[in-house]
């Protein structure tokens, strides 16, 4: 059922979460916009603390599933570190449903502008350690995120802003389940059936060479490594595809699937290419071994000495 609205201006809404508090915000108010919807700072009435609310049109299923797989994801109610704390989903009057959250920093997207459009090997074998075990819990819970990018990897706030929690700009989120899929069936209890006939999901820049068919474990760590590329280099070797208005993507496609891991990880530490010799031949339904994949990273970071100070490229410049 819709909930009443008590508005004083037109824009100003209220997402009324009962015992769970009154989430406040001006629809003006946008910090971040995806292809469903938007993101809107607001205020919890009761708390006063600053929170995010994610609107989407009334009719979006978007949200609702979101929502589920927030709940796959928790465990008792308690927070997982680098996931998002979602305080409550309902409809705001006859327009929205909208899903009020724990308030993040910005995102990698945001932090690569920010950083020059390169970030240094240190942040990103720093990114890649907190990512892998993000996943790794992500998977443990029975769920595939089906697009990582830069825009849905955010960083928590200062953590002078939030005396009474752990988050901070040194904690790595992965955001955005909308594209997600539980990858064991709930009712055989088996893993899904590899399928040839399904739509794409994800995004074309950052999909694995085999998104187009049914998307396992393994797509997700392929993305990362993309991404990943992609912050260290500052492009990916299929970018140019995507320059003019209508992009590409066939060409993108068919480079995936023919560029060698070598020449996809050319001037880098030799340990990325063997992150996607790994990856590229995991079966369908092989469990990945994360811990492998840390190591690697790990590896190459005390190789170089790198200091174990917490330090990204961003901090001390926001
Ligand atoms: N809790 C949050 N706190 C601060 N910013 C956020 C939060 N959640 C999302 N954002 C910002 O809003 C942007 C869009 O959010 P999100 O990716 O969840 O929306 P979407 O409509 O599902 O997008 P997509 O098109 O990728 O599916 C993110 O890239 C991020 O910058």
């Amino acid at each position: 059922m819709a909930k009443k609205t008590v508005s004083t201006d037109d824009n100003v809404l209220i997402l009324d979460g009962g015992l769970r508090g009154k989430f406040m915000f001006n629809i003006k108010n946008e910090i971040g916009r995806g292809k469903f919807g938007k993101v809107i700072k607001g205020r919890n009435m009761y708390t006063f603390e600053e929170i995010a609310v994610k609107i989407e049109p009334i009719d979006s299923v978007h949200l609702v599933k979101e929502k589920q797989y927030y709940n796959m994801l928790k465990v008792h109610h308690h927070t997982i570190e680098g996931l998002l704390e979602i305080y409550y989903t309902g409809n705001v009057g006859v327009k929205y449903v909208a899903m009020a959250m724990e308030l993040l920093g910005p995102s990698m997207s945001e932090l690569f502008t920010l950083c020059g459009n390169k970030m240094s090997l240190k942040t990103v074998l720093m990114i890649a350690n907190q990512m892998l075990s993000r996943i790794e819990y992500v998977h443990h819970r029975k769920l595939i995120h089906r697009d990582l990018k830069p825009e849905n990897i955010s960083i928590g706030r200062p953590r002078q802003t939030l005396p009474f929690k752990e988050s901070a700009e040194d904690t790595i989120y992965l955001i955005d389940f909308g594209m997600a899929k539980p990858y064991i069936d709930k009712n055989t209890k088996n893993h899904i059936m590899y399928n040839t006939e399904v739509g794409v999901f994800g995004t074309y820049q950052f999909m694995s060479a085999n998104s187009h068919l049914e998307q396992s474990r393994r797509d997700d760590l392929e993305s990362l490594g993309y991404v990943l590329l992609y912050l260290i280099n500052g492009t990916l070797p299929w970018m140019k595809y995507f320059e003019e208005e209508d992009a590409d993507v066939k060409s993108c496609g068919d480079m995936k699937k023919k560029i060698t891991t070598k020449t996809l990880c050319a001037d880098l530490p030799e340990e990325f290419s063997k992150y996607f010799d790994y990856v590229k031949k995991l079966e369908f339904i092989e469990t990945p071994d994360y811990d492998v994949l840390i190591e690697l990273f790990q590896t190459v970071y005390k190789r170089e000495k790198f200091p174990d100070d917490n330090l990204f490229d961003w901090s001390n410049t926001q």
